[in-house]
């Protein structure tokens, strides 16, 4: 299966970063070694490539960051990416050094600009799902989603025994400009009572009127989840919503600490898999695919299909079945 062409294969890390982006650096990097491949890791996503600032990875110099969060090679996000410029000049600098392949572990941005490239360098690219918002077609689930999912959880779980200690209703805003991923998980497996994501159109009348049944039905405390693009004015508004009903309510945003922390099992073992496997794609010839999981299977979705692909929706009955969950 070798791809006699392939020699040297650069890799960056780009966007949000996500736990496991590190395991992945490590399956691609060891598996590119054992095939006798050289490995470049570009610093801080593009950046790197517009700026030649980049390491060699060999097999040791990824030892010991399976378990660690962030990226070694660093993150960023990088303007210069949206512009013809900057695409020809990152196409030049991959040229110049000899890359014959490049392999990207990002989101749906960094995958747009895998797809810009490909149209200025003939090398191979494969994209690699990597953040924690898990809103990227192609692919069931991204690297770093289970352990964000696990980070908000347990900060549901820290707010529901202050919230019941006082009978209040805590607001906990999490992840997701976009997508609702992290939210409706979240609340599904915190138990929250409400959960507002940006697919479902926010509604304050609903809320409040759910807040008062609540109330009526002996419920003293409520966490309502709240993912950062819900609504205009995010969980601030929310509260404001709630408060201008005179319910007292406390405010709590969840922020970075979802993107930081140690990858869980899950995470480990997706981003392990799919860097083996984008390497594999690699050495057989494949380009300009993501290298995604699609139930057990690993599976190469063209790049261009995975960003147009717009099932890949947060499972929105979730948010019917809690109606009978927060009864
Ligand atoms: N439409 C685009 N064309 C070219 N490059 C892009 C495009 N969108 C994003 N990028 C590049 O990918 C980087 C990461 O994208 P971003 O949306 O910030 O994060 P993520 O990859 O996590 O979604 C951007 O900073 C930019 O360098
Ligand atoms: O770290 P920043 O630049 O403030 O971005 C925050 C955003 O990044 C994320 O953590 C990850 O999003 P991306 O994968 O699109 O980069 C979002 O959940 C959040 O809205």
């Amino acid at each position: 299966m070798n791809n006699q062409r392939l020699h040297r294969i650069g890799v960056l890390t780009s966007g949000g970063d996500a736990p496991g982006m590190n395991a992945c650096l490590r399956a691609i990097v060891r598996t590119a070694v054992y095939h006798n491949l050289e490995v470049i890791g570009f610093q801080h996503g593009y950046r790197g490539v517009l700026l030649g600032e980049y390491q060699v990875l060999d097999a040791r110099s990824v030892a010991n960051i399976i378990q660690r969060g962030g990226t070694i090679l660093g993150s960023a996000r990088c303007p210069e990416m949206h512009h013809a410029e900057g695409v020809e000049r990152a196409a030049k600098n991959l040229k110049g050094l000899g890359i014959d392949a490049l392999l990207v572990i990002g989101g749906n941005g960094s995958m747009q600009g895998a797809v810009s490239l490909s149209e200025h360098w003939s090398g191979q690219i494969i994209g690699l799902p990597g953040t924690i918002d898990n809103d990227l077609g192609g692919t069931d689930w991204t690297i770093g989603f289970f352990t964000a999912l696990d980070t908000a959880l347990d900060a549901v779980d820290r707010l529901r025994d202050t919230a019941d200690a006082f009978d209040r209703i805590f607001l906990l805003e999490v992840m997701g400009r976009h997508a609702g991923w992290i939210a409706l998980f979240t609340g599904i497996g915190g138990g929250a009572e409400e959960i507002l994501i940006p697919e479902q159109a926010y509604d304050p009348e609903t809320i409040i009127t759910r807040i008062k049944e609540y109330r009526a039905r002996g419920k003293k405390s409520l966490v309502v989840v709240v993912a950062e693009g819900a609504c205009n004015g995010g969980v601030q508004q929310v509260a404001v919503d709630i408060e201008g009903h005179g319910f007292e309510t406390r405010t709590c945003v969840l922020g970075h600490v979802q993107r930081g922390g140690s990858p869980v099992a899950l995470d480990r073992y997706l981003a392990t898999e799919l860097g083996v496997f984008a390497v594999q794609s690699l050495l057989a010839g494949e380009t300009q695919m993501l290298a995604g999981k699609l139930g057990q299977a690993n599976q190469l979705v063209p790049l261009r299909e995975a960003l147009a692909d717009r099932n890949h929706q947060p499972p929105t009955h979730l948010l019917k079945i809690n109606r009978f969950l927060a009864t």
